[in-house]
């Protein structure tokens, strides 16, 4: 099987919630604010931290005036402690071997800036599987922007694409940029599965190879 196939990061191969939920909270402590719970913080991801960021200055009651310096500060805090609460979902590791075993080449295109999405790789042992990285600043726009998975599957070999990914934000960039989308329903979506537009989807990372080998044959 020889496809490129190109992943989301958050809330598809990992589950990095509680580490980003506790840069926040660092972040929020430092401004004198309670803390907000895991589900609160999960629910601002996807659309990169810049965003992230308004929607907890909007839900906290902080000044958006203050939203660059506040988000350079979340950033540093993320920085500080990345993938401690992180992991990667289960069965990633022997799915990702698998694919990359197949001969399939593999990329991440995630709106999480590329400097910790590359660390936060490099820390879980994944960075190995991947030739390409682009992330939420790597570029001038973002998903669901269609560039950065462009720009990933530019950097691949040119194979039958395919991209995986957990959210509204990573349906809408797969249907802007004409690639085949596989939903991982147990991230951080809002919406029901059907509400996505999808190729096909999948609770469990041991189904991936066998659906990359039904997408490839249509
Ligand atoms: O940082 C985010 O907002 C989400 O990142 P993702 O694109 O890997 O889901
Ligand atoms: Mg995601």
């Amino acid at each position: 099987m020889t496809a490129a196939i190109v992943f989301d990061l958050d809330g598809t191969l990992i589950d990095s919630a509680p580490d980003i939920t506790a840069a926040v909270n660092r972040m929020l402590a430092a401004e004198g604010h309670r803390p907000l719970d895991l589900a609160t913080v999960t629910s601002f991801v996807g659309k990169g931290l810049p965003n992230l960021v308004v929607q907890v200055i909007g839900h906290v009651g902080l000044d958006m005036g203050r939203h660059e310096e506040l988000s350079a500060a979340t950033l540093e805090e993320y920085n500080r402690s990345n993938s401690s609460l992180t992991v990667p979902y289960p069965g990633v590791v022997a799915a990702l071997e698998r694919l990359a075993g197949d001969g399939a080449a593999l990329g991440i295109c995630t709106n999480k800036p590329e400097g910790p999405a590359r660390q936060v790789l490099a820390d879980l042992g994944l960075a190995r599987f991947f030739d390409v990285v682009i992330g939420g600043d790597s570029l001038p726009t973002r998903k669901p922007e269609p560039g950065m998975l462009h720009a990933s599957f530019a950097a691949l070999p040119n194979l039958p694409r395919l991209y995986v990914g957990d959210s509204e934000v990573d349906a809408e960039t797969a249907q802007n940029a004409g690639v085949p989308f596989l939903l991982f329903t147990e991230g951080y979506r809002k919406s029901s599965v059907s509400a996505l537009p999808h190729r096909a989807a999948f609770d469990a990372f041991a189904d991936l190879p066998g659906l990359v080998a039904q997408a490839l044959a249509i």
